[in-house]
Formats: C-alpha cells, structure tokens, sequence
C-alpha cells in the first residue's frame, strides 16, 4: 500500500509538485496522468528516495518514506522509460547482478532468480551479451529484470514505454499486469490517456504539480457524462492552463 501525503518538491523558484496526496492499495494499478513537466517524474524520484521531499511524505507498506529510506529501498522497484541506463560494456546479467549485490543479495540467489526471469521474459538468447550490443526493446527487458530482481512490492513506472516499437510496448504492459497478478501495488505514468485507460484501475490527474481530479474510469466517465477521456484530460488540463 502507498499512501502519499502532502508530498511537494522546490526546485529554486519552480514547485514542481505541489502538496499531492493518494493512496494506492495492493494489488492496484494506479495512473498518474500528465502532460509534460506536470511533475509526475519528480513524483516517482521522490518515492524511489532519489529525491528528497522539500515537504511531506508518504507511507509504503507501514513505513515513512522520510524517516526509514533504507527500508523504502527495498519495498521499492522502479522503471523508467526511454535511456535504459545500463552499462554498455557489461553483459545484461552482469548488469543486473551490480543492481543485486546493491541491494545485499546473495550473487547466488540472483543468478537462480535472473536465469528464470530470462526465461519468464524470452532473453536467455541474450543474457550474457553486452548490453551495449542490445536493441533499445531488449536493453528494456533487461531494465525490466533488474528493476524486480529484488522482489519490491511496489513498482514505479516512468512513462515505461516511451521510444519503444508496438511489440516492446505489448511486453512492457504484460509485464505490468504480472506485476498486478503478483499483488505489487504499482503507480504508472503517462502522458497518454489511452494507455492509462487500458491498464489502470485509478487514475489521478496531475497538472503543474497538483492532482486536479481523481477517480476509477467508470467514476470519471460518469462524473463528466463522457466515453472519451482523452478528450476529458485535454479539457481539465486546458482549463487549468487558462486559469
Ligand atoms: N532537477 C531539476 N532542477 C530544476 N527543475 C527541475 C528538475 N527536475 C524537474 N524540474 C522541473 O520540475 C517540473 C516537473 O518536472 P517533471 O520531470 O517531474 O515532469 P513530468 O511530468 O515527469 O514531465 P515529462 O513527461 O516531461 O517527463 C518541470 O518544470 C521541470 O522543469
């Protein structure tokens, strides 16, 4: 469970999120929806610790992501799309054992849960060679592995998808539903109210920051009598950009 509370972040003079509360239960996949700079990344650094909050916090399974970080990390995977940030010159399992050993696994262990995870995703063609040499779809899969191979309960996804081809988007989404199957409770953002659409249960719209509306799909499209919520989002977020 994810309970976010007041959390905000000052960057100089840009307050890119802003007092922003919601909860995730387990098992839920909850979108959070902006256009650009909305402050959705900022959100998800933020509850990953790479990023501490000018103000507020949040709970993750029963503990405060201000006061006990350490334990954050380790109830915490997160995904990010475009740059994979793997390093070219190791083989995608040397990269994703660096990521275990971070994380006090036993080398083991991880390459027992890597060799089925290889499995589970179609990579065993390509586990041992250089990341570098990997298409921007496979370095994914890889990025995939290593941001579970700690078995977090929750998982943050950064707009997952962005550059990818329709089949590697397809995968990432599977992924995402195994990860809802496996009970995780995930937060997913996106810029794309179609993609939110197909695979959350919650959806919370963030623009400059704030949340400016809330809801499952079926309360939204009662709430504003319409099946296009594409078109809903381009107005809430247009109407605020007016006031
Ligand atoms: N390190 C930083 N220093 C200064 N300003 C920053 C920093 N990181 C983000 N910002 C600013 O904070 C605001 C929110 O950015 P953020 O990346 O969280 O938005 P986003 O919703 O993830 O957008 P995108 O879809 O473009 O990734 C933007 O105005 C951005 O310029």
């Amino acid at each position: 469970m994810v309970e976010v509370i007041g959390l905000t972040k000052v960057f100089k003079n840009i307050k890119a999120v802003d007092n922003l509360s919601f909860r995730v239960e387990e098992g839920e996949i909850y979108g959070l929806l902006g256009e650009n700079g909305a402050g959705k990344t900022t959100t998800l650094r933020m509850l990953a610790t790479m990023l501490k909050p000018t103000n507020g916090t949040a709970i993750i399974n029963g503990k405060d992501l201000i006061k006990e970080p350490e334990e954050i990390r380790k109830e915490v995977g997160i995904l990010f799309g475009g740059e994979s940030g793997l390093y070219d010159r190791l083989t995608a399992r040397e990269n994703i054992l660096y990521f275990a050993e971070l994380h006090d696994m036993d080398k083991k262990e991880a390459n027992k849960k890597i060799d089925i995870l290889a499995r589970k995703f179609d990579m065993t063609e390509f586990i041992d060679r250089p990341a570098g040499k990997l298409s921007k779809g496979m370095k994914q899969k890889v990025a995939i592995v290593r941001s579970i191979i700690h078995d977090p309960k929750v998982m943050l996804f950064d707009e997952p998808t962005s550059g990818l081809d329709v089949g590697s988007v397809r995968e990432v989404h599977d992924f995402i539903r195994f990860c809802k199957e496996e009970g995780k409770t995930i937060i997913f953002s996106s810029h794309s109210m179609s993609e939110v659409e197909k695979l959350c249960d919650k959806i919370g719209i963030i623009h400059k920051g704030k949340l400016i509306e809330e809801g499952t799909i079926a309360d939204l499209k009662e709430k504003y009598k319409t099946d296009n919520l594409e078109e809903l989002f381009m107005e809430l977020v247009g109407e605020k950009i007016e006031v």
